[in-house]
């Protein structure tokens, strides 16, 4: 097999926010808006170039065990499908599909463990020129598969890390962190080509906010940035009920053949409540309104976008909890990503009391409920080189692997 030589480093470490979608989840997949931001919570993922004869993914949040393909079968797969290594992004065919089974047999009980790894495996082949030796070890500090957007922040990751570990991005040192505008698009046209092998028809909103962070109003590939959105406070809270996005956004593919007529006004309707909030943000930037005014439109737009989603068939009795729950209080909620389980938003008022915060909290979690902590419009995916002396960051690393979440300042700056 004829060596091609990988750049020059000891190991890269890469990070994406995950998201949470305020208006306009699966709306948005019908082309309609969403709006959206990036959270403080993130995925990283760490690779390296190993020189021996096996490609190797741990996957910690989803597979006790480790992943691992030789390079001989990973050659032959390559060679028998034809695949010719590019970063042009290219779309998973159901023949390369079909001819990775074999390649995933032992890890094809494991839920998720299959999406992830296919996905992997399509971007690794399509993107290495040659199969190359490397080990990846992706953690995150998201729950899986719960509306935050973990499949997006892990699509990032891997195509931030392979894109730079092939020389198709270039590779910063820890302390600079300037991106340009073509790797970032580099990067997000390939999250976005790894969410559809997770997803099967992702609209891009996760990846775009998981690439570029920040907060915006997302229509079809068009980023408009959200200013007021850093403003606003929410609880985020997992029902810990499992939903998996692909089968959400396929039920509502199947209602929407069925009742066109009932559900295409519901998607215009959910187009309305992302332009009015769109408006609410932009008077607040003028002045022309108070925050407390925003948020008591707000409030409206939250209790009307979550019944349009549960009559899309998408919401769940645990949500619908949540919604009472916090109701009680003077609260809205309102399910937030896929639905049909996962996590909720609950709006909090600008003069909302910490008090009443943390009774609402409470309440939830003694009702199982886990309550989430973090900021929004972070910044987006990050990835760097290591020191080559990197011991120390080795140790951090396996320390953060250990410990999902562990407060980790030197992590949490890339
Ligand atoms: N840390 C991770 N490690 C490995 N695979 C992951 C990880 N995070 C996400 N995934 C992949 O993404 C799948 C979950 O994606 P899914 O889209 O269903 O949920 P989500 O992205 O958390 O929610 P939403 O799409 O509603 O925001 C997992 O089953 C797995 O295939
Ligand atoms: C349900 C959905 O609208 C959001 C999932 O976070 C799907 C998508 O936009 O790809
Ligand atoms: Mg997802």
């Amino acid at each position: 097999m004829q060596e091609v030589a990988l750049p020059d480093v000891d190991s890269i470490l890469i990070s994406a926010p995950g998201k949470v979608i305020l208006f306009g989840e699966h709306a948005v997949v019908y082309g309609k808006s969403a709006v959206a931001a990036s959270l403080g919570l993130r995925t990283y993922a760490w690779m390296r170039p190993t020189g021996d004869q096996t490609v190797t993914l741990r996957l910690p949040d989803i597979c006790s065990s480790a992943i691992q393909w030789d390079l001989t079968a990973l050659s032959d797969f390559v060679t028998s499908h034809n695949v010719v290594s590019s970063c042009e992004p290219t779309s998973l065919t159901d023949n390369k599909e079909a001819a990775a089974q074999p390649l995933l047999k032992s890890i094809a009980m494991v839920p998720g463990a299959r999406q992830a790894s296919l996905a992997f495996l399509h971007l690794y082949t399509s993107l290495f020129k040659e199969p190359q030796g490397i080990e990846v070890c992706v953690r995150s500090a998201l729950p899986v598969g719960a509306g935050l957007g973990s499949s997006a922040s892990y699509s990032v990751c891997i195509a931030a890390g392979l894109l730079a570990l092939n020389g198709y991005v270039k590779m910063p040192k820890m302390s600079n962190t300037a991106y340009d505008a073509t790797e970032l698009k580099l990067v997000n046209d390939w999250a976005f080509v790894s969410e559809k092998v997770i997803h099967g028809n992702p609209s891009g909103v996760d990846n775009a906010v998981s690439t570029y962070g920040g907060a915006m109003l997302y229509t079809n590939g068009k980023m408009e940035p959200l200013n007021g959105f850093k403003s606003i406070q929410f609880i985020l809270t997992d029902t810990c009920v499992p939903k998996n996005t692909k089968a959400q956004v396929e039920n509502v593919r199947i209602r929407r053949v069925q009742f066109g007529p009932i559900l295409d006004p519901l998607m215009d309707s959910m187009q309305g409540i992302s332009n009015t909030c769109k408006d609410l943000f932009g008077a607040l930037e003028q002045s022309d309104i108070t925050l407390s005014d925003v948020l008591t439109g707000m409030e409206e737009l939250v209790d009307m976008n979550h019944c349009i989603l549960a009559a899309c068939g998408v919401s769940h009795p645990s949500l619908e909890r949540i919604r009472q729950l916090t109701a009680r209080y003077g609260l809205r909620s309102k399910l937030t990503g896929a639905g049909g389980g996962g996590c909720a938003l609950t709006l909090l008022r600008d003069d909302t009391g910490v008090d009443l915060i943390e009774k609402v909290k409470s309440e939830l979690r003694a009702e199982s409920f886990r309550c989430f902590e973090t900021s929004v419009g972070c910044h987006g995916v990050r990835w760097a080189s290591l020191p080559l002396d990197s011991k120390d960051w080795m140790d951090h690393w396996k320390h953060f692997v250990e410990n999902r979440n562990v407060d980790w300042n030197i992590l949490s700056n890339i």
